[in-house]
């Protein structure tokens, strides 16, 4: 998407440089840094510690770290190592190991002097289809934002509400929940988006950040007021992104992303995931059972990131000494909540069927 009027992806191969571009997320949205990654290390430092983020562009960044590494030695050890190395840095989202299986089993058959190149050129592939499945969830997504604003009066904006950031940033473009947003304003249909903040890394920053910078009317509101805006009737819809949805239509999702769920069915508000198919585990049948949910650092809690009063950004400690801080970084909204998962090929229902039907060359496939 576009950042004062230049077009960027969130993860690039710089030809010039021959080397991979990132944009390092930890400083947005009060700071747009570029930076590249040239040693394995590095790709598993940037993901672990969120320079990158998202569930689609950690599976994006997965894929150019392996591709960096088998530049560096294409053996069969080196693979693995890799492959271990960049698997461990976090656990939740699906698309990390989807995207290490997809490049294994196709170098590992490759002659050793063939695999760098093919290497790198997966990783394009994979950074593409990923836009290309985004910009159809867009499609998707859009249809169901038309017949909403079709009920309302000319001019009355369509009111979205959202949690953390499945935006272009946690992906390589057009984001998840925010492509059909974007596709919207492109069509002049008029939006307003309710942003959560999203403690304790507050993504819902970078979410207003992409829609300002959009041109896209929105309110950054605290995690905590999405029940009482769906209570008061002022949502007309709830769309989000997710880590890793199972193939019962099971939805992992940020922290918080539960609660939104409940209360949009306590105010019948019809509560969307925007849900690329790379993120769909087929092994995995029970979400709350089976999907590990992330334990991040307590001093994301403890501690709060942001600009300062001097311009610069720092930290602020917000809880008081000593108090521990708990940080599970994900969680799990039951089938039963979800209206509807807007994928890359249509909207399907979140149900074992509804998947199946969508998805029946995908459906069964080992993750
Ligand atoms: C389009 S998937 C975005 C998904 O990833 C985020 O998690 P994190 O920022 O910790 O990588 C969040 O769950 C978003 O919905």
């Amino acid at each position: 998407m576009k950042v004062n009027g230049t077009h960027y992806r969130s993860i690039w191969f710089d030809h010039d440089l021959s080397e991979v571009r990132i944009i390092d997320q930890r400083w947005l949205p009060h700071r747009f840094e570029v930076v590249s990654l040239t040693t394995l290390d590095a790709f598993a430092t940037a993901i672990r510690d969120m320079w990158v983020r998202g569930a689609p562009l950690i599976g994006a960044t997965a894929a150019y770290g392996m591709a960096i590494e088998m530049a560096r030695d294409a053996s069969d050890a080196a693979m693995n190592h890799a492959w271990d190395k960049l698997h461990t840095t976090r656990p939740t989202a699906i698309n990390l190991k989807w995207a290490l299986d997809r490049c294994r089993a196709a170098l590992l058959p490759l002659p050793v002097d063939e695999r760098a190149g093919a290497a790198l050129q997966l990783a394009h592939e994979i950074a593409d289809e990923d836009v290309e499945i985004n910009r159809n969830i867009g499609l998707n997504g859009l249809e169901i934002i038309r017949q909403i604003a079709a009920r309302k009066p000319a001019g009355e904006p369509v009111r979205l509400l959202t949690h953390c950031n499945a935006g272009w940033p946690a992906t390589v473009d057009w984001g998840t929940a925010t492509s059909p947003m974007y596709h919207a304003f492109e069509e002049g249909i008029p939006i307003h988006v309710w942003v959560d903040e999203t403690r304790p890394r507050n993504q819902g920053a970078m979410t207003s950040w992409e829609l300002g910078s959009h041109g896209i009317s929105h309110s950054y509101i605290t995690d905590n007021a999405g029940g009482h805006l769906m209570q008061q009737g002022m949502v007309d819809m709830v769309i989000t992104g997710t880590d890793r949805t199972t193939a019962t239509g099971d939805v992992c999702n940020k922290i918080g992303t539960y609660l939104k769920a409940l209360a949009a069915r306590d105010n019948g508000v019809p509560f969307y995931v925007a849900l690329p198919s790379p993120t769909i585990d087929w092994t995995v049948r029970d979400g709350v059972a089976e999907i590990p949910i992330e334990d991040r650092p307590e001093r994301e809690v403890t501690f709060a990131l942001g600009k300062l009063t001097d311009g610069t950004i720092g930290e602020v400690q917000v809880a008081p000494d000593g108090s521990p801080g708990g940080n599970p970084a994900f969680d799990v909204t039951p089938a039963r909540l979800v209206t509807g998962l807007i994928t890359e090929r249509g909207v399907a229902e979140a149900s074992e069927a509804g998947l199946a039907k969508m998805f029946p060359d995908l459906k069964g496939r080992a993750q």
